[in-house]
């Protein structure tokens, strides 16, 4: 049994949006598992300091963005996820918030230009067009077929500026891109895995691919 100190540390970014559901369904996956890994909450540079991972959760890019400049955050966060020794999953704002380029709605967003693509903010429309979509994940995570992906004022990867860094892993039958990887650390989700109802597969697959690799 590893001490706490010596355990991996998954950071999920906690300045907005949807943090507390990541947080809850990371931990459900190390209970379950006994994955030697501590979740926590990440809104200060010393917190940030601390993680080998962080989880930028869905919610507004602009307020993210926004609220990093005001508290400092944005340097810290910025050399975090450019560190190819950190795993960082982005999903929705936080897939907005890595990305090197906005097509659109750029204003107010400083994004933290690491995953190397254009993504188009609000890519399906405003709220009312949101939508749940069951997904055949299984050709990146064995035996995942019918994975509820829950799409909410969603982008999409409009661009992939390095095909050789930035692998897409699930495309809509319109050719949308709402998934992808970058490298072995980075992976970005146009949905909200974090809002799947009792569905942590996609969690437990993002700590086993990513942080404890
Ligand atoms: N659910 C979400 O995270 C929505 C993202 C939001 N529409 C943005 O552009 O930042």
């Amino acid at each position: 049994m590893q001490t706490e100190e010596s355990m991996k540390r998954v950071g999920v970014l906690a300045l907005q949006g949807a943090f507390s559901e990541h947080i809850q369904h990371l931990e459900k996956c190390v209970a379950d598992n006994g994955y030697e890994v501590k979740i926590v909450t990440v809104r200060t540079p010393e917190e940030l300091s601390q993680c080998d991972a962080l989880v930028l959760p869905g919610g507004e890019s602009t307020s993210m963005s926004l609220i990093a400049q005001r508290t400092g955050m944005f340097p810290h966060l910025r050399k975090f996820v450019h560190d190819p020794s950190k795993a960082v999953w982005g999903t929705c704002a936080g897939l907005i918030y890595i990305s090197q380029e906005l097509a659109n709605e750029r204003e107010l967003v400083q994004p933290l230009e690491l995953l190397k693509v254009r993504v188009r903010r609000n890519a399906f429309g405003r709220q009312a067009q949101s939508f749940v979509q069951n997904c055949n994940f299984s050709e990146f995570i064995p035996g995942c077929h019918d994975f509820p992906a829950v799409f909410i004022r969603a982008p999409v990867i409009e661009h992939i500026f390095d095909a050789d860094a930035v692998k897409p892993l699930f495309t809509l039958e319109s050719g949308l891109i709402v998934a992808a990887s970058q490298g072995d650390n980075i992976l970005a989700t146009s949905f909200h895995p974090e809002l799947a109802e009792n569905d942590s597969r996609f969690h437990d697959w993002f700590l086993r691919q990513f942080v404890l690799k």
